[in-house]
């Protein structure tokens, strides 16, 4: 059975109303694949604004929750509101909230574990840093991401994997499609073995880290590579080409 692909764009912490509202219509005028899943990661205070003008085939996520539905917790949102205002997607364990808000394999598993039992869908990102790539570690740092997701939860059928090496985002500089497909293997491989064949065979992974317009369709081609979620250029017209990479 084959993998949908799924392209996400992540806006960070970047957009006001009026370049969100270009932002819609570009998205509007496309025209998207309808092979292609496209979900886009809205900065939290606007989410319910995308929701509710963007057509229902566009899905939208929030970039970060909490792990716990409710309480003492100032200045989060928790998977249940996400819900509530119609966004059923989060992306959680970005490297950003990694390496800027310190957040830990193990905090990150839990929100995973949590935004999935509120019944959203998670794209769960991981990625080794240069220092760890230089250092021969990318396989035992993306493996050990992953595991402690995998210790927090059973069901991955509404989990995306999101593989951003740390060095390729906002730089520029984009593995290369082989550098890409090695990693995205060894993460089917792994899944295969330590959850089951099932998981390994279906569960999606996204590429992340300098996806362009222009670089797109040969990263797209590699034979595990499900999708894309893409920062910078995911603000920009080009995004519709890199939702149309696999027509
Ligand atoms: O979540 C998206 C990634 O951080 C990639 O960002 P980028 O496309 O600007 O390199």
């Amino acid at each position: 059975m084959g993998r949908k692909f799924v392209v996400g764009g992540n806006w960070k912490m970047n957009g006001d109303k009026k370049q969100i509202s270009e932002i819609i219509n570009t998205l509007k005028t496309g025209p998207l694949s309808p092979n292609t899943e496209v979900i886009v990661g809205v900065p939290a205070i606007y989410l319910e604004h995308v929701r509710t003008n963007l057509p229902q085939s566009i899905e939208v996520a929030a970039q970060n929750c909490y792990k716990v539905p409710k309480g003492a917790f100032t200045g989060e949102i928790s998977p249940a509101m996400i819900k509530d205002i119609g966004v059923n997607w989060v992306i959680l364990g970005h490297s950003e909230r990694r390496q800027i808000f310190g957040e830990t394999d193990e905090l990150i598993a839990e929100k995973v574990a949590h935004a999935l039992e509120a019944g959203l869908k998670v794209i769960a990102c991981i990625g080794e840093t240069l220092e760890e790539r230089e250092g021969g570690k990318t396989e035992e740092v993306v493996f050990r991401q992953t595991k402690a997701i995998a210790g927090k939860i059973k069901d991955w059928s509404n989990v995306v994997i999101a593989y951003e090496p740390v060095w390729a985002i906002g730089t520029g500089k984009t593995a290369t499609p082989q550098q890409a497909q090695e990693v995205h293997k060894a993460l089917r491989q792994w899944f295969c073995t330590h959850v089951n064949a099932d998981v390994g065979n279906s569960i999606r992974i996204q590429y992340g880290g300098s996806v362009t317009g222009a670089n797109c369709k040969e990263l797209a081609a590699q034979p595990d590579i499900d999708g894309f979620l893409v920062g910078g250029a995911s603000l920009k017209p080009e995004f519709v080409n890199i939702v149309n990479a696999k027509q």
